[in-house]
């Protein structure tokens, strides 16, 4: 979805492309130790997992006690399900939430109960970390590797299907073509 999305216009990819060219070069691809200096493709990230969850209703959970939250009796033993994509596109909670904006957690300590792709509190996601990282990565090379442009002057239907991880309603049709600078660069370096 990240690519989807970031592409659409995309100045947004030339931009993340530019952040790449400055802080990596063009004679290797992304490594674990640029991700923490590269916080555009951070932030690609955390905007991918707000609008598009993997798990839109995270994990069910069981009550085990009575409790009263928000105003509402939860019985013991009752099934709970929280809707984090309803979360992530409230419009009390999120300036203009439904558009692609990576920009909006540049600088910005997101409140935890704000955005929750991982869950909160003592049973949320112990991967989440490695998660983060393994997608910087993926991403990051696929970025670097790749000119990314969408098949046809129309918009890319971002619709989502239904299932875990949620998927795209529609197969996603992109060409990618190789990244010349990187290729040379890479290339070069190990022969
Ligand atoms: C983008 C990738 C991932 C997403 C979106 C994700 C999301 C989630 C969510 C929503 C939960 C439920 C939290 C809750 O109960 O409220 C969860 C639980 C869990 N995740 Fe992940 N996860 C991801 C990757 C991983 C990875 C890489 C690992 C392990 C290496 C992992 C291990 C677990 C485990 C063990 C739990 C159960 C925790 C518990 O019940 O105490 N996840 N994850």
């Amino acid at each position: 979805m990240s690519l989807v999305s970031f592409a659409q216009p995309p100045e947004m990819l030339e931009k993340a492309r530019a952040k790449f060219d400055a802080q990596v070069g063009t004679d290797r691809l992304v490594d674990e130790h640029d991700l923490s200096n590269l916080p555009y493709l951070h932030n690609i990230i955390l905007e991918t997992l707000q609008l598009y969850p993997a798990a839109p209703m995270l994990v069910p959970h069981e009550s085990s006690d009575d409790y009263k939250i928000g105003g509402y009796n939860i019985l013991r033993d009752t099934i709970l399900l929280v809707n984090a994509w309803t979360v992530h596109r409230d419009p009390n909670l999120w300036d203009n939430p439904t558009s692609f904006k990576p920009e909006r957690f540049k600088g910005l300590q997101v409140q935890p109960s704000k955005l929750i792709p991982f869950g909160m509190g003592r049973r949320s996601c112990p991967g989440s970390g490695l998660a983060q990282r393994v997608v910087g990565l993926v991403l990051g090379s696929l970025i670097q590797s790749f000119d990314w442009k969408r098949i046809g002057e129309e918009e890319i239907d971002l619709a989502e299907g239904i299932g875990v991880p949620m998927p795209k309603a529609k197969p996603l049709e992109k060409a990618c073509f190789r990244n010349k600078k990187i290729e040379k660069g890479v290339l070069g370096a190990r022969t």
